[in-house]
C-alpha cells in the first residue's frame, strides 16, 4: 500500500524528522522512507530509505537486477511499490515535473512526428499559453544547438539524433527532476561522448535533479556528482561517492587521480558485493 501524505500538511524542511512526515531535510530534494518492493513473493526492496540532493546528478550503479530500474521507475511514479513513501521536497511526484528518458529510443519517440513534434508533444499538457510553449520549445532547441534538421522524422534520423530528440522532449517542460535508464548503450561511442557533454551542459546550467543508472562503470562516475553503489537484493545502499571534478567532463577526465580513485573504490564496492 503507498502512504499517501494528506495535501494540506506543510512543508517544512527545517522541522525536526518525525514532527511532519513531509519533512525533508535542506538540500535533499527526494526523499524515500521505508520503500518497500516485491515481485511474485521476491523481496527488491524491504524499509529502503534514501535521500536525494537537490540540482545534482546522481549515478544509480550495482549487480545485475538488484533493482536499479526499479528503483527509478518508482521514484518517478511509472511503477507502484507496496510499502513505504517517496517525496520530491514533500510533495507527491504528481505534483512534481519529471522528464524520463528510457533505453530504448526507437520505441519512446513517435515514428510519425517530425522531431520537432517530438519535442513539443509535452507542452500541450501544461497550462500555458501558445507563447510560453515556443518559448520553452525555442529554449531547449538552443540549449542542445543540434545540427540536424529537427524537420525529419525518425526513420530519417540516426539512432544517436533520435535519443537526443528524446532527451530534448524530456528536458522541454523543464523538468525538476529527470531520470534516464541506460540512456547510451545502444549507441555509437563517438554519439556517447557527444550525449554526456550536452547533456551534463544542460542539466547544470538548469540545476535539475537527475538519477542516472548506467551499467558503463566510467559514465556513471564521469557524469555524477554522487555514485549511488547498491547491494544485491534485497537491496541496500552499499556507498555512496561523491565525484567532484569540475564540469565540463570528457574523456579527459576519466585519466584524472580524482576519476580512477573514484573508480576503482566503486570497483571495490561492487566485487565486495557481488560475491557477497
Ligand atoms: N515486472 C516484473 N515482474 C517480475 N519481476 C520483475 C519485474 N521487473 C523487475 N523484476 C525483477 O526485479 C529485479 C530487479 O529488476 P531491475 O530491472 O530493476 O534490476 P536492474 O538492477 O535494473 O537490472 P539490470 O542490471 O539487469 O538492468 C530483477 O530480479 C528482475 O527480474
Amino acid at each position: 500500500m503507498r502512504v499517501m501524505p494528506s495535501m494540506d500538511a506543510p512543508l517544512s524542511p527545517s522541522a525536526p524528522p518525525g514532527a511532519d512526515h513531509r519533512w525533508y531535510p535542506v538540500g535533499t530534494h527526494i526523499t524515500v522512507r521505508g520503500l518497500t518492493k516485491r515481485f511474485d513473493g521476491v523481496t527488491v526492496y524491504e524499509n529502503f530509505d534514501l535521500d536525494i540532493a537537490k540540482g545534482r546528478i546522481t549515478s544509480v550503479f550495482g549487480p545485475n537486477g538488484c533493482g536499479k530500474s526499479t528503483l527509478i521507475n518508482m521514484i518517478s511514479g511509472i511503477l507502484p511499490f507496496d510499502g513505504g513513501q517517496i517525496l520530491f521536497e514533500g510533495k507527491e511526484a504528481h505534483e512534481t515535473r519529471i522528464g524520463y528518458v528510457f533505453q530504448n529510443y526507437r520505441e519512446a519517440v513517435f515514428p510519425w512526428m517530425r522531431a520537432i513534434d517530438n519535442i513539443r508533444y509535452p507542452l500541450q499538457f501544461l497550462d500555458l499559453t501558445k507563447a510560453e510553449r515556443q518559448a520553452l520549445l525555442d529554449r531547449v532547441v538552443d540549449s542542445f544547438d543540434v545540427s540536424f534538421d529537427l524537420n525529419r522524422y525518425p526513420y530519417q534520423m540516426s539512432g544517436g539524433q533520435q535519443q537526443l530528440v528524446s532527451i530534448m522532449r524530456a528536458l522541454v517542460v523543464e523538468p525538476e527532476v529527470l531520470f534516464l535508464d541506460e540512456p547510451f548503450s545502444a549507441l555509437d561511442y563517438e554519439m556517447v561522448m557527444f550525449l554526456r557533454g550536452i547533456l551534463q551542459k544542460v542539466l547544470k546550467e538548469r540545476e535539475v535533479t537527475t538519477l542516472l543508472v548506467s551499467h558503463d562503470l566510467d559514465e556513471a562516475v564521469l557524469l555524477a556528482d554522487e555514485v549511488l553503489l547498491l547491494t544485491k537484493r534485497p537491496t541496500r545502499v552499499a556507498e555512496r561517492l561523491v565525484f567532484d571534478a569540475p564540469r565540463p567532463r570528457s574523456v579527459d577526465t576519466t585519466i584524472t587521480p580524482g576519476f580512477v580513485q573514484t573508480k576503482t573504490r566503486a570497483l571495490e564496492v561492487f566485487q565486495r558485493e557481488v560475491r557477497a
